[in-house]
């Protein structure tokens, strides 16, 4: 229901302005994200039981170790991301070949989201979902040295911006609804994702002080995970080649061809 509104220096706006306010539906679905961001965040205690310890120790054996248990944790955290599209409004209108190019595509950058939402910059390290701290030092011992700068620097920048859980599961779901190759219906998956970007620019809106662009500075963080999802995908092609086996969940999920 458009309003007469005054802008903010309070002088009257000869425009019809959009109420800044979000819609009965779009709160709603902001309500939906929130919930199942926090229903999916993090592998459940029993399932991180059942996966190699993080060994602290400095030897070849202990760095394969490290390895084994980061993909193993990706594997639990990448099956929470398809519960969690599962419930994402609108995610079910889509062809399921669409909906599984869509998740092969955005998993690992919303892994990475993920990361920063797990962020302590006191401690400068990633305290994922069993209270176990990673930092750049055993993170890198992984023996994927070269991205964790890159990790740990973007998740202080999402740090910067204090992004809240509502701003975090709308990027989510923009991030799911990203144009992607091989999308059958492309200009449905984008639709849908206009629409949760108008969410999250009125959300912001509504909330922040104009002069921050903090609207801009989100959709940013789009164009870095892209950018972090194909620096992850070279990486997998090149552990093929160090013969580092990927398991095979994520071979097929991030599409490593077994050339
Ligand atoms: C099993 C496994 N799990 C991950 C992962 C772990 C945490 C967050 C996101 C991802 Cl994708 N990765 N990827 C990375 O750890 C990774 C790869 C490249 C990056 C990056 C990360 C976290 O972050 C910065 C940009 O480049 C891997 C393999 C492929 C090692």
């Amino acid at each position: 229901t458009p309003i007469m509104t005054n802008n903010w220096n309070g002088s009257q706006n000869g425009d019809v302005e959009i109420a800044l306010k979000l819609s009965l539906e779009q709160d709603g679905i902001i309500k939906k994200l929130v919930f199942y961001q926090d229903e999916f965040e993090s592998p459940s205690g029993e399932d991180i039981e059942k996966i190699a310890p993080f060994p602290y120790g400095e030897n070849e054996e202990d760095n394969k170790r490290r390895f084994q248990h980061i993909t193993e944790m990706t594997i639990l955290t990448v099956q929470l991301i398809v519960e969690f599209s599962k419930r994402v409004p609108y995610f079910d209108k889509l062809f399921r070949e669409d909906q599984i190019t869509l998740l092969k595509a955005c998993s690992s950058e919303v892994m990475m989201l993920r990361c920063s939402r797990k962020y302590d910059i006191k401690t400068d390290s990633i305290v994922y979902a069993n209270n176990q701290p990673y930092t750049r030092q055993n993170y890198s011992s992984a023996c994927i040295s070269y991205v964790a700068d890159t990790l740990f620097n973007f998740c202080r920048r999402m740090h910067m911006l204090k992004v809240d859980n509502a701003e975090y599961a709308l990027l989510t779901a923009i991030v799911i609804f990203s144009d992607r190759p091989q999308l059958l219906e492309a200009h449905k998956v984008e639709e849908i994702q206009e629409k949760y970007i108008e969410i999250l620019r009125i959300y912001v809106e509504t909330r922040r002080p104009p002069n921050k662009c903090h609207f801009a500075k989100l959709l940013g963080i789009l164009t870095e995970l892209r950018t972090l999802g194909n620096i992850n995908s070279e990486m997998c092609v090149s552990l093929k080649v160090q013969n580092k086996k990927l398991p095979a969940f994520l071979a097929e999920i991030w599409d490593i061809q077994d050339s």
